[in-house]
């Protein structure tokens, strides 16, 4: 099993991250709170408040977790591809492997980084949704001082599960749009690239910044009922699952709440895959 993909998702992973955390965490607060008028409002309401390392909050977690997610994501799915197709990452690069594989090799990766991604974005989302400036000695304490502590008070307040809030809704969210990411990616390369040859980086950046948005604007409408699966139970569980959540959510905003942060979302997909797959292709190239 090769482990060069592992490590080059792993790195590749860790730069998309940094470099996309501040839009994720004002699309998490549109998608979870209702005291925002609109991205400008909450981008402006969070650098008064929280200065500008209020966008940064629950980064230094998944920071190491979503290059390992990244990694297992990339492992996987090229490992699957080189089982169904027979061919390498190298012999990809010139000779397209069916759509059909391609999806099935997304869709296992996808099925698989959520086992990883779980507790790492719960984590997350939790804490970019502590909206207190930073604290001042005397001053009143967040509920979670940080990662750990959160993961800490999680585990404590709502048992080993409760680490796991929201998976159903992440598995459904990443399976198939993981799949599309995928298919979308190698689509492009493969439709912009002289046959035999290897895409540019120009091509691989533009490619991987479609694929963040063709994935991104797929996943949502989950994406928002994960956020308030993993949002729920901090104080009474409001919802009995995902369907529960769905249901409730239509009831109460309409169709329009399952399109929160998509702009965001597609803003934030394109810069932040486009790097993933240049520094990702970059890596294997030089290792080649
Ligand atoms: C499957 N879903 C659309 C949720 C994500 C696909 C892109 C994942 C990437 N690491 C990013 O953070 O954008």
């Amino acid at each position: 099993m090769p482990v060069e993909e592992f490590v080059a998702g792993w790195i590749s992973g860790a730069l998309g991250l940094v470099l996309g955390h501040p839009f994720d965490t004002v699309k998490v607060r549109l998608q979870t709170q209702s005291t925002y008028r609109g991205i400008m409002d909450c981008i402006v309401k969070t650098y008064r408040h929280e200065s500008l390392l209020g966008f940064f909050k629950g980064m230094s977690f998944p920071l190491v977790s979503i290059a390992v997610v990244n990694s297992v994501l990339f492992g996987v799915y090229s490992n699957v591809l080189l089982a169904l197709t027979a061919m390498s990452h190298q012999e990809r690069r010139t000779q397209l492997p069916s759509y059909t594989h391609v999806f099935i090799a997304g869709c296992t990766g996808g099925v698989i980084q959520t086992f990883f991604l779980a507790p790492f974005d719960l984590i997350k989302v939790r804490l970019q949704n502590q909206t207190e400036p930073r604290v001042q000695p005397g001053g009143p304490q967040p509920r979670y001082r940080g990662p750990v502590h959160c993961a800490a008070t999680i585990f404590r307040e709502e048992g080993p599960r409760g680490l796991f809030r929201g998976a159903w809704a992440l598995m459904l969210r990443d399976t198939p749009t993981l799949g599309l990411y995928f298919v979308t990616y190698e689509g492009f390369c493969h439709q912009n690239t002289p046959h035999g040859q290897n895409p540019s980086s120009a091509t691989v950046l533009v490619a991987g910044g479609f694929a963040g948005i063709a994935s991104w604007v797929a996943a949502t409408p989950l994406d928002v009922i994960k956020s308030r699966m993993q949002m729920d139970g901090l104080r009474r569980r409001e919802y009995q699952g995902v369907l529960d959540c769905v249901v409730s959510s239509f009831r109460q905003e309409g169709l329009r709440v399952f399109f929160r942060g998509l702009t965001i979302n597609s803003a934030r997909g394109f810069p932040v895959n486009a790097v993933t797959f240049l520094s990702y292709e970059y890596l294997l190239h030089s290792w080649g």
